[in-house]
């Protein structure tokens, strides 16, 4: 197991960092009815570790005993029937979900689907009427008319349900889906919380930490909690016992998003975007998600480009990355980009 997983805290009383938004969750779920809950944030800082906390703080450690399905849902659209694949993640007291999946039929998932799921409502152990809890995973990608049917679902079954959304960007999600639930913000680490549980990790793991690696793993993070903590496991694997000079490597597809970034510098032909397009389809194959590709493409970019080019860049690149997310072909955009 990946110490990504193996080391994510598994309750709200253990979490080394966002202890403070861990105890207020704590508190909201054992002394008050749960609100709706929309938790956002950067990418890879806990959001989904503290919904995990949260649900065993609710139903107990048989809420992490889920069982993965696939199934495709014949949903009635007037004149046609239409066929919804979808996976979902279900336990005894929850579902959980990424509807954004279903692309443009995002709509029928939350009309027919999650109506269908927020409607049954289970019966706890003591014959008291309980909730179910249906987890909602990037909502800030359902279209307008997905979030318009979400805000109905979640008025009219609000008594049987409670939904915890989960999302990058809350401002992509309407105003009325964000004013009904509660808002829980999930910052980016500093770097001394993130050396704090990377020598965590590193005591459980019986290492030998030199003064300053973890910091320099740390600094070279981003910020984002699941990035340093992949970069101490690969360098883990790479040399030990560590070198306080150890050089921390960057993560293979940066390091390739470089190099397309230099092929489009050296040359500007057509054959030279032919050949660009056919990395690009290489970082998609290996599920990278596009809108990462152009962000750290244009990043790359900069650091190469004289200043009076840089804006019109900019402009471009945010340009395609708007049309993209309309669209559903996402190398034509980016193609367009380079
Ligand atoms: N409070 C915490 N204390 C210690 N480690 C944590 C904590 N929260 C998260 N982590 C570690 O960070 C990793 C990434 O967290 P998580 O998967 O919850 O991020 P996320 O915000 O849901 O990311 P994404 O938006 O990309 O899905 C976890 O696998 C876990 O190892």
């Amino acid at each position: 197991m990946l110490w990504v997983d193996k080391y994510r805290p598994k309750t709200l009383d253990k979490m080394i960092v966002h202890e403070d938004v861990a105890q207020n969750l704590k508190k909201l779920v054992t002394e008050q009815d749960c609100p709706h809950l929309l938790f956002y944030g950067p990418s890879g800082n806990g959001k989904k570790t503290l919904i995990m906390a949260v649900l065993r703080q609710m139903f107990g450690a048989g809420a992490e005993k889920v069982k993965v399905e696939t199934k495709t849902w014949k949903i009635d659209a007037g004149s046609r029937t239409i066929d919804v694949e979808l996976t979902t993640l279900s336990g005894t007291h929850h579902v959980e979900m990424n509807p954004s999946d279903a692309g443009f039929q995002d709509r029928y998932v939350v009309q027919e689907i999650i109506k269908e799921m927020a409607k049954n409502r289970p019966i706890d152990t003591k014959g008291k009427k309980g909730y179910k809890v249906l987890v909602l995973n990037e909502v800030d990608k359902l279209s307008r008319e997905a979030q318009h049917s979400l805000r109905r679902t979640m008025e009219k079954y609000s008594a049987s349900c409670r939904l915890i959304l989960c999302c990058n960007s809350s401002s992509k999600v309407t105003e009325a889906v964000r004013s009904r639930c509660l808002n829980v913000r999930i910052n980016a680490p500093t770097e001394e919380q993130i050396v704090r549980v990377l020598e965590f990790i590193g005591k459980k793991e019986g290492l030998q930490v030199p003064p300053g690696f973890a910091s320099r793993i740390a600094s070279q993070s981003n910020r984002s909690l699941r990035r340093a903590i992949l970069l101490f496991e690969t360098c883990r694997v790479q040399q030990y016992p560590f070198t306080s000079s150890q050089v921390i490597p960057p993560m293979d597809w940066e390091q390739y998003i470089s190099e397309i970034a230099s092929d489009i510098m050296q040359e500007q032909s057509p054959k030279r975007l032919f050949a660009v397009r056919g990395k690009l389809y290489e970082l998609l194959i290996n599920c990278i998600p596009p809108v990462i590709i152009l962000k750290r493409l244009l990043s790359e970019l900069l650091k190469k480009l004289d200043a009076e080019l840089k804006h019109e860049v900019c402009h471009w690149a945010a340009y395609y990355e708007h049309r993209m997310r309309l669209g559903q072909k996402a190398i034509f955009h980016m193609e367009a980009v380079v």
